[in-house]
């Protein structure tokens, strides 16, 4: 699509929003700011309140308490026709007994547009999914992605300032949604329309997003770039649910700005001191660790525990390892290439910068979510 074809996005902003199903609170809270043309991703567990949220921007169904604004004007009672919003959800909702090219004139007919002005949208908007030659078929001839694109085309024909989309790919195979996601991307650079997107994968959410808001228990705990969640999440479930990590738990002293933790009675050292009263963990991001000889000098600045290797997998870029530690925590670390090898029952040095560690308060909530 050329750049005059743009359409502006619409803003989306949430405050102090709640969705209680009789006593259950489905929505607690929560405060979203979406900014015009931004690719925002829900991303959470099951259950913990992503569809929603994106049920109640596109009006499926009430806020209980709180308000949400719309390109800044509050849609409070606006039924979801009203809101102008394209939507895609996983399974596939393509009219069966209409051609490809019909499903995506509907929205079109609904508006009012008819002849060549209704043409010339629905093959620009087949041709933005690469679906252009197949506006004569029926949705039971098309593969579960090709239905997905026509109902991308469907959702965007009609230039909406917003796109809800609902977990599109789940159904869909790994290689196949690996190719749409890039494809989605691709689409929403072109045309500067603000996309709200559901998914449980954390890879999906960073490959996808400008920015993440990760729930967990109705709750937003937080909203940032991939590598803000991933660098400096603020809880530990964020910690946990973003990329790989591990977790260390001891006994902790605290000493002026810096926190010592006990670990199968080995000490580990820590910038920084959490408020009072929270108990600390450490997480470690696995590439921020390397694998050392037993006995090896130790550098400025570096923590080290003792571990024996438990597994050990090449990966042809680097190796992963998981490392058990004294105390029984197994410590995931990456290895690029070049370093040591190590194989399995190697004592093994496991180390990491003061620097390159997370101090966390601890939240049993992070371990009972994953699981
Ligand atoms: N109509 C309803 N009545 C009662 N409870 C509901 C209703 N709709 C949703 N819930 C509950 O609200 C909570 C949040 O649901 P929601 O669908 O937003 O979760 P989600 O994060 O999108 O999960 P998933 O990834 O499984 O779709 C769940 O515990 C769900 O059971």
């Amino acid at each position: 699509m050329h750049a005059s074809q743009r359409s502006t996005g619409a803003a989306i902003e949430i405050r102090k929003a709640s969705k209680r199903y009789g006593a259950f609170t489905a929505l607690n809270d929560i405060d979203l700011d979406i900014r015009p043309g931004e690719f925002m991703t829900l991303l959470g567990p099951s259950g913990s309140g992503k569809t929603t949220t994106l049920n109640l921007i596109a009006g499926f169904t009430d806020i209980t308490s709180g308000t949400l604004q719309i390109g800044g004007k509050s849609v409070t009672g606006l039924p979801s026709h009203k809101r102008n919003i394209g939507v895609v959800f996983q399974h596939y909702a393509l009219f069966p007994h209409m051609t490809v090219g019909k499903n995506v004139a509907y929205p079109l007919a609904l508006r009012g547009i008819k002849g060549d002005e209704r043409a010339k949208r629905v093959r620009r908007a087949l041709d933005m999914v690469k679906m252009a030659d197949f506006a004569h078929r029926y949705p039971s001839e098309l593969s579960g992605g090709q239905q997905q694109r026509v109902a991308l085309a469907r959702a965007l024909v009609f230039d909406p300032p917003l796109l809800l989309m609902d977990e599109p790919l789940g159904a869909l195979d790994k290689k196949l949604r690996e190719w749409l996601q890039l494809e989605i991307k691709r689409i929403h650079r072109e045309l500067g329309t603000t996309f709200v997107y559901v998914t449980h994968d954390q890879e999906e959410a960073l490959v996808l997003s400008d920015r993440i808001a990760v729930f967990n228990g109705g709750r937003i705990e937080q909203i940032g770039t991939g590598r803000e969640l991933y660098d400096t999440p603020a809880t530990l479930f964020v910690g946990r649910f973003i990329g790989e990590s591990t977790v260390l738990r001891g006994s902790a002293e605290v000493s002026g700005d810096e926190t010592a933790m006990v670990i199968g009675g080995q000490k580990v050292f820590a910038h920084g001191r959490l408020a009072d009263g929270a108990r600390p963990v450490i997480l470690l991001r696995p590439e921020r660790v390397a694998l050392k000889r037993a006995g090896a000098d130790v550098v400025a600045g570096e923590n080290r525990l003792t571990g024996t290797i438990a597994e050990a997998i090449y990966l042809g870029s680097g190796s992963k390892y998981e490392v058990r530690l004294s105390d029984g925590t197994i410590a995931v670390v990456r290895s690029p290439l070049g370093a040591t090898d190590f194989v399995i029952g190697d004592t093994v040095d496991v180390t990491f910068l003061r620097s390159d560690l997370i101090l966390l308060p601890d939240d049993a909530s992070a371990d009972v979510t994953l699981t």
